[in-house]
Order: structure tokens, then sequence, then C-alpha cells
């Protein structure tokens, strides 16, 4: 479908001193059809973003606005990337001032469609559900295509539910899912935390949100619930790496009846065949985060332990690009018409 858009829309960043702000810009400077608008920040606001974000070159001179309709006014297009609660809000007084504006929130509060679910993990009022930004889930291309609202999912979620819908879809595994995914620190954001300081973070791991409390775990729930009628559950163990980015999720399901890795593989292989970022590897190979930092891909890999009746399925994704920030771009792409990849790569930086 083609749609008729202007040759260059004007994208604001709401949150653009942040981890995941930045890595929207780093993106959208490279996107043929953008011309970056205002850029604001919370407690920055005032600061230039080269003080900020040094590695963002061509935007180092520009003065980091506050947060508000009136400043995000005027655009095509806002990216919004704060922190959850921030933007339900402000998205309803944007909602306000002009329908046709497309607005992409990284945050959360969009993404959940239960009230009550919302509820008990956020602890704040539901704000709505918005077309969710995954696009490689069956039918939801189709509701992203034109969308002028968009929540992108949580990093955690986008690679869970990527490693484990082919077989969950094709009914491989009863749907009691394990999930236990080491995310680098940068999926904290940058507010300074004090688990998260150098000397806590480097050459140690640790488990955190242990016990069904992440607030990820009801996603990859409604997820992989809209794959099957079986009831999901998901237990969801997530851990904190040394390294700035990427996740790595290993996932595994009761196989529902005999399986061979071929098959598996093969499940897999057709499921994602005409998906421009999702790579499935070779058999024998073995996703490793250092592999899709800075792109926008996924790497998938999937076998069968015979021994313990299980399906197993590995997955990398670098959190800031496609689980959020290339998802955000991608996301932009389809509301707007463009071609799906414009301005993303699935190239990683190695080593
Ligand atoms: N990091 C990740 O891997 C992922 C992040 N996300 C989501 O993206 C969003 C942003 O996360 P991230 O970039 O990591 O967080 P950061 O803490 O790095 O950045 C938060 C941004 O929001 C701004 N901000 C904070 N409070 C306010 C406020 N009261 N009013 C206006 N602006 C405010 C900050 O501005 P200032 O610098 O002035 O404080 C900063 O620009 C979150 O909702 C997060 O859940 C989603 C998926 C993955
Ligand atoms: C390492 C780390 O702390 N990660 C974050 C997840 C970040 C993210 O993607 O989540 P939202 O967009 O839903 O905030 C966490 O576990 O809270």
């Amino acid at each position: 479908m083609h749609m008729s858009h202007p040759p260059r829309v004007r994208v604001a960043v709401a949150g653009a001193s942040g981890y995941a702000g930045g890595e929207v810009l780093r993106l959208l400077l490279a996107h043929p059809h953008v011309e970056i608008g205002a850029l604001t920040a919370g407690s920055n606001a005032g600061e230039l973003l080269g003080s900020l974000q040094p590695h963002l070159v061509p935007l180092a001179d520009r003065v980091l606005d506050e947060t508000s309709v009136a400043t995000l006014a005027g655009h095509d297009v806002v990216v919004l990337a704060l922190p959850h609660g921030q933007s339900g809000p402000l998205a309803a007084q944007l909602g306000d001032l002009d329908d046709s504006v497309v607005v992409i929130d990284c945050g959360a509060d969009f993404r959940l469609a239960d009230a009550q679910v919302w509820e008990r993990f956020y602890g704040s009022d539901h704000a709505g559900t918005w077309p969710y930004g995954l696009p490689e889930l069956p039918g939801q291309r189709d509701l992203l295509a034109g969308a002028r609202r968009v929540a992108v999912p949580g990093c955690y979620p986008t690679i869970s539910t990527l490693t484990i819908a082919p077989a969950v879809a094709a009914g491989l595994v009863t749907p009691d899912i394990v999930v236990v995914a080491a995310s680098g620190t940068s999926g904290a954001g940058k507010a300074a935390k004090p688990h998260l300081l150098g000397s806590e973070v480097m050459g140690s791991m640790t488990a955190y949100g242990v016990g069904g409390v992440h607030r990820h775990t009801p996603e990859i729930t409604q997820n992989l619930g809209g794959l099957t009628d079986a009831q999901v559950k998901v237990s969801f163990t997530p851990l904190l790496a040394p390294m700035p980015r990427g996740i790595l999720a290993t996932v595994t399901a009761p196989l529902a009846g005999p399986l061979t890795a071929a098959e598996a593989h093969d499940v897999y292989a057709k499921a994602y065949a005409d998906e421009p970022f999702i790579h499935l590897l070779a058999p024998g190979q073995w996703p490793q985060t250092g592999s899709v930092v800075g792109s926008n891909a996924v790497h998938l890999q999937v076998t069968v332990d015979e021994a313990a009746g299980r399906l197993v399925a590995v997955g990398a994704v670098d959190n800031l690009a496609k689980g959020t920030a290339g998802a955000a771009v991608q996301c932009l792409n389809l509301a707007l018409g463009y071609d799906e990849t414009t301005g993303l790569s699935t190239v990683g930086v190695a080593p």
C-alpha cells in the first residue's frame, strides 16, 4: 500500500537525553525521510544535547527544551522516550492538540490491554491500549500500517516473544514457558541507581525481579496468549549482565509431542522466512549479543532437549535497537507508509 506523505517528516523526541531517546536520534540521523525537530528532556532541559549525548555529533549544538505539549506541537511524529507513567498524560494532551500526529511511545504506558493487570504490575492508573509495535507477530503489521499511535514493546518482551512465538503458534509446545534472559545495563536507563554503579556491575551477574514479579511477565504472556487457544503461563527471570547493550534470552517449554531439532528449525525458518530483521542461524550456531549490537537484527536458534522433553530456543537482540529505538523507527516507517526497513540495518558492530 502506498500512502501520500511529505518528502521529509518532522520528528520530535521527548527524552532525548536518555538512552532510548539517544538511540532513536542515532537512527533517525540516518533516516532519509526524517528531519529532526524538537528535542526535550526533564531535569536536563536547557542543556546542550552534545554535553549529554556526545556521540550524536550532528546534533551537538541543539538545546534541550522542556517536555510539554507546546514544545512537542507542530511535528508530524512525536517519539516519547520517557519513564513509565509520563507518556500517558502527555499523550492525552497531544491527542487533544492534533489527532493526525503519529505518537510512538517507547515506554510501557499503552502496552497492556488489561487495566487490572497494568495496575497490579505498575501500581498506577491504566492509560489505555495502543497498537503494539511488534510487526513480526501475526496480524500485527496490518494494525501498524497507517497507525497514529504505537506502543513500542519492552526489550525483554521483544526478544522473549520472538524467540518462542513460532513454537507456540505451531503447537510444538505446551505453553508453559520458562524465560531466563540476561540484559546489558543500558536496559535500566541512565538515571543513577545504586545497584548499577560500575563497581556493582563489572565482573558480576545477578538475578532480579524473580518470582513472577517483573512487569514484563504480563507483557510476554499477553503476546504469546494471542498465538494459541491454550492457557499461557510464563515464568520470567531477568538477569543483569556486565555489558552495556544486548539481551540473550533462553526460552524453553515442554514438547507437545515427538519433535526433532531439524523439524523445530524448519518451523522457525518458515515462520520467519519473510521477516527482514529476524535471522535464524544455521543449525549448530548459537546467538550472541555481540553480533546484534547496533543493529535491528534478532538472532535466533532452536533445538530439542530430548532427555528433558523440552524445546530450547535462544535469542539475541540489542535492547536499545530492535529492543526499543529500532522498533520505534520500524513502526514509524509502517505508520507513514515507508519501506519498513528504511534507516535500519541488520549489520551489527563486532567485536
Ligand atoms: N533502555 C532500554 O533498553 C529500554 C527503554 N525503554 C523505555 O524507554 C523509556 C526511556 O528509557 P531510558 O531511555 O532507558 O531512560 P533514561 O533514564 O535513560 O532516560 C529518561 C529520559 O526521560 C527524561 N525524563 C525523566 N523524567 C522526566 C520528566 N518528569 N519529565 C520529562 N522528561 C523526563 C529524562 O530527561 P533528563 O535527562 O532531563 O532527566 C531522559 O531524557 C522508558 O519508558 C523505558 O521503559 C524501552 C525498552 C528498552
Ligand atoms: C536491565 C534492566 O533493568 N532492564 C529493565 C527493562 C527495560 C525495558 O525495556 O523496559 P521498559 O520499556 O518496559 O521499561 C528492567 O528490568 O526494568
